[in-house]
């Protein structure tokens, strides 16, 4: 898991778009190889919505070659209604770029058979080759897209009845009127979006708090759906610093230093080939070269083969994300020299205090 925390809603936008705009460009998609996106809506997107607008006006990036799935939709409203999926989709994103209108996939909330509409999007989804990138935000309870608490881990696209916590936060977009937000929704499962090759998260504001805190700092449960990320190879959590109020203090210094100790060592983050190309593009191999020694008849040592690392530019000498270096808070006590004193611990070792008095006291 990747948390990163910027100072406030801006900034953390302006990560997630420009990471965005990174991975699609660096996945070059082509009509035949697409990058497939999946998008929320919600007020956390917004920013990245509009930076990415702003960014393709300045002909920093194209969304040609961009196949998008949205992750849910309201049931119910017509699909011209101000507050429906399709209406805010294009009216934030969509209609400012160069994305083909048939590449824009967004579930009907009025299909005649809605069970039927959510297995053809899953099947959609699958001929599309599987999402690329999976950009989502969270309710308040935790939940990611309209997976609300108690949602099957192993949930996949389909009917939502939704919570009274979600009806009651949504009825800001109709009036504040509760008995106008629509009841249900179709949306994506918890499966679908951990079935992406990568997940980013944005999470913005002190409203947010709680439910990031019990998705990173406790277990992965059903009642807040987004801790099922901890199942995930390569998610990542963007947040500002209000939506980290409930974090313990010493998690947010330990993602902090995670991240300023990646770019002291010159990366921002390094995925697989696999999952920065997509599933169709050839992954680079290391070369194995033989010595040629006829005079060897039984079996090579392994010193006799030479291995010859592919440059870095077509496949990094990571070819995972950076791991995790633990990084205990006690550790970062330091003498004046930089080396760690072990009789600073915060833990303290009654040993050790017991042999730094009796020096002092020498
Ligand atoms: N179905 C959407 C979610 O996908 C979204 O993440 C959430 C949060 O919205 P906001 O970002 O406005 O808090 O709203 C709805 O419930």
């Amino acid at each position: 898991m990747r948390l990163i925390i910027r100072d406030d809603s801006e900034t953390a936008s302006f990560y997630v778009a420009n990471y965005i705009i990174e991975r699609i460009r660096h996945f070059n998609p082509t009509p035949s190889h697409p990058f497939v996106l999946g998008l929320p809506t919600g007020s956390s997107p917004l920013g990245v919505y509009r930076l990415l607008v702003e960014q393709y006006k300045a002909g920093n990036i194209s969304f040609e070659n961009v196949v998008t799935f949205n992750m849910d939709e309201y049931v119910g409203i017509p699909r011209d209604h101000a507050e429906s999926y399709h209406s805010f989709m294009w009216k934030h994103f969509f209609s400012h770029v160069n994305v083909n209108p048939n590449n824009v996939h967004i579930l009907n909330g009025n299909a005649e058979n809605l069970e039927a509409e959510c297995v053809e999007y899953e099947a959609q989804i699958k001929r599309a080759g599987g999402i690329d990138l999976f950009l989502g935000g969270i309710g308040e309870d935790g939940h990611i897209a309209f997976n609300e608490p108690g949602s099957s881990l192993a949930s996949r696209t389909r009917v939502k009845t939704l919570a009274y916590d979600t009806i009651l936060a949504n009825s800001r977009f109709f009036d504040n009127d509760i008995d106008k937000v629509p009841k249900m929704a179709l949306t994506v499962g918890v499966q679908t979006v951990l079935e992406a090759r990568e997940i980013v998260v944005i999470i913005l504001g002190a409203r947010k708090a709680l439910a990031l805190q019990r998705c990173i700092e406790q277990g992965v449960n059903h009642m807040w759906t987004l801790s099922s990320l901890q199942l995930h190879p390569h998610p990542m959590i963007v947040c500002d610093e209000d939506a980290t109020l409930e974090l313990q203090v010493k998690t947010v210094k330990y993602f902090k230093s995670i991240e300023q100790v990646a770019r002291q060592q010159g990366f921002e983050q390094i995925l697989p080939s696999s999952i920065r190309t997509g599933p169709h593009s050839v992954i680079p191999k290391t070369v194995i070269d033989e010595v040629q020694s006829p005079t060897i008849l039984s079996p090579q040592p392994m010193t006799s083969r030479l291995l010859r690392a592919t440059p870095a530019t077509e496949y990094p000498l990571r070819s995972v994300s950076p791991d995790l270096v633990p990084d205990r808070m006690a550790d970062r006590v330091t003498d004046r020299v930089g080396i760690p004193d072990i009789s600073r611990r915060l833990t303290p070792q009654p040993e050790h205090q017991q042999q730094r008095i009796a020096s002092v006291g020498a």
